[in-house]
């Protein structure tokens, strides 16, 4: 009976959901590979939680580069996050000729193109099914089941803290920060919790999506980033009063100027699936030229789930083992020399529909001098909305949905409204997409 020898590296969250998972179904995986998976080595500068876990059954040690360097040892699991250590273990496994499963989208995000050059030229495997959507299989899916396709676009909810954390201050009017300490303590959200109220964590996954479905470098430092920290729950509810839902969003789409690649709040219509994805669970639309839209919903993050993909990337590289490049799928879906540089699209470039919220005074006029703001620059509305001043308020909402516009046009629109003497502070502006083209 073959055997893949694992070395793993941070055994917290992913790390001991993965521990447990390979403990549990061990004789399901051997019976589905005709081999084992064994652990043989654990890392964590926390010794005491490696031997918790691990409840003397296996070596640890809290020098992760001796895993690293264990000649015992044909895979090393990277599941300590971060872009320093984390980079130099995963480099020095590669070039030790050691295949790599990661769940570390940051790390790959920025520096991908490097890794994945340096695995090519050691003909070893990095894996990172666990990196995008945590248990949801979308790496494959983007790589395998749909590369019949010309991909259009990808969008999805692809952060489970910050979709938790709109879901609770919708349906039970929480606080911001009471539901983030809650994340945190399911084990969804971040070492540093701004990576994901910032969308930085679903920009990094949205990077990897956007890479495999168009055939391009990893290119993150492009992706325009806009998190959840300034909504407020009366745009929720005035969105959803219109027949709509807000969730944090990341959408890539290929455009003839360019590739969108753009996370932020978006009004999604509530009948839309996507919409009605919950909690911390994740759901990515991929829209194929020949499959047309196709959706993978599940949990994206928490323990199990994770470890859920962490492991299915063993079981392939044990069914791998002894294969040569040619006959493994591409790390980014396309061969490394056949990735084409596009541009990726400002975001003053994108064209997008919106939700606008102002603040009047009940003036007479005011809306009739909006309205023809948006008018000279041909912005179409599509609905709107007056809400009387609210107890304690001498201001009215105004609330504006928008056909599509160039998002420099609708800041310009903006600019001129804010100006009015009768707009009190900014405006609020939130994205809108429909998902049906
Ligand atoms: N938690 C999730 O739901 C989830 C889902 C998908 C991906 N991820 C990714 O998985 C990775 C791990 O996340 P986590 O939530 O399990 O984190 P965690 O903080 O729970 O676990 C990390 C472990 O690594 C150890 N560690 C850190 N630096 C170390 C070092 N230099 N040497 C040895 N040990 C070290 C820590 O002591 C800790 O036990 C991250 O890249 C994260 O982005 C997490
Ligand atoms: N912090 C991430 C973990 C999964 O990558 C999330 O909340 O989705
Ligand atoms: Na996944």
């Amino acid at each position: 009976m073959k055997e893949l020898r694992v070395g793993l590296l941070g055994i917290g969250t992913v790390g001991g959901g993965t521990y447990t998972v390979i403990s549990r179904n061990q004789a399901d995986i051997a019976r589905r590979i005709g081999g084992k998976i064994s652990i043989v080595q654990v890392a964590d500068r926390n010794l005491e939680l490696a031997r918790q876990v691990t409840g003397g059954q296996v070596a640890v040690t809290d020098d992760a580069f001796a895993v690293v360097n264990n000649p015992d040892v044909d895979v090393v699991v990277e599941l300590i996050g971060g872009y320093t250590v984390a980079k130099e273990l995963v480099l020095k496994a590669i070039a030790n000729g050691k295949h790599v499963v990661t769940a570390n989208k940051a790390l790959l995000a920025v520096h991908g193109n490097e890794i994945f050059k340096a695995a090519a030229d050691k003909g070893v495997i990095v894996a990172f099914e666990a990196a995008v959507a945590g248990g949801i299989p979308i790496i494959k899916a983007l790589r395998e089941g749909l590369s019949a396709n010309r991909i259009e676009w990808v969008a999805g909810i692809i952060n489970g803290t910050t979709n938790f954390i709109l879901t609770e201050m919708r349906d039970k009017g929480l606080a911001f920060a009471d539901v983030l300490r809650e994340a945190q303590r399911l084990g969804y959200a971040e070492a540093d919790p701004t990576f994901d109220v910032e969308g930085i964590d679903a920009a990094h996954k949205l990077t990897i999506m956007a890479s495999i479905a168009f055939g391009m470098p990893v290119q993150f430092e492009q992706a325009y980033t806009e998190g959840i920290t300034s909504l407020t729950t009366k745009d929720i509810q005035y969105a959803e009063e219109l027949g709509y839902r807000i969730k944090l969003l990341g959408i890539s789409k290929k455009t003839e100027a360019g590739v969108e690649l753009r996370v932020h709040p978006t009004l999604i219509p509530e009948k839309r699936l996507i919409a009605n994805v919950d909690g911390a669970m994740n759901a990515v639309v991929v829209k194929g030229d020949a499959v047309g839209p196709t959706l993978y919903y599940g949990a994206g993050a928490g323990a199990e789930p994770t470890a859920s993909a962490v492991v299915a990337d063993l079981v392939d590289i044990a069914r791998l083992q002894g294969t040569t490049a040619e006959q493994r799928v591409a790390y980014l879906g396309y061969q490394l020399d056949q990735q084409q540089v596009l541009p990726i699209l400002p975001i003053a470039e994108v064209q997008s529909a919106y939700y606008l919220r102002l603040h009047a005074s009940d003036k007479p006029g005011v809306m009739a001098d909006v309205t023809k703001i948006l008018a000279d620059l041909q912005i179409s509305i599509d609905a709107m909305l007056q809400k009387e001043p609210q107890e304690g308020e001498v201001e009215a909402d105004i609330v504006i949905l928008t056909h599509i516009t160039q998002e420099k046009t609708m800041d310009a629109a903006i600019a001129r409204i804010e100006a009015l003497p009768a707009i009190t502070g900014t405006a609020i502006k939130i994205r809108m997409e429909t998902l049906s083209r």
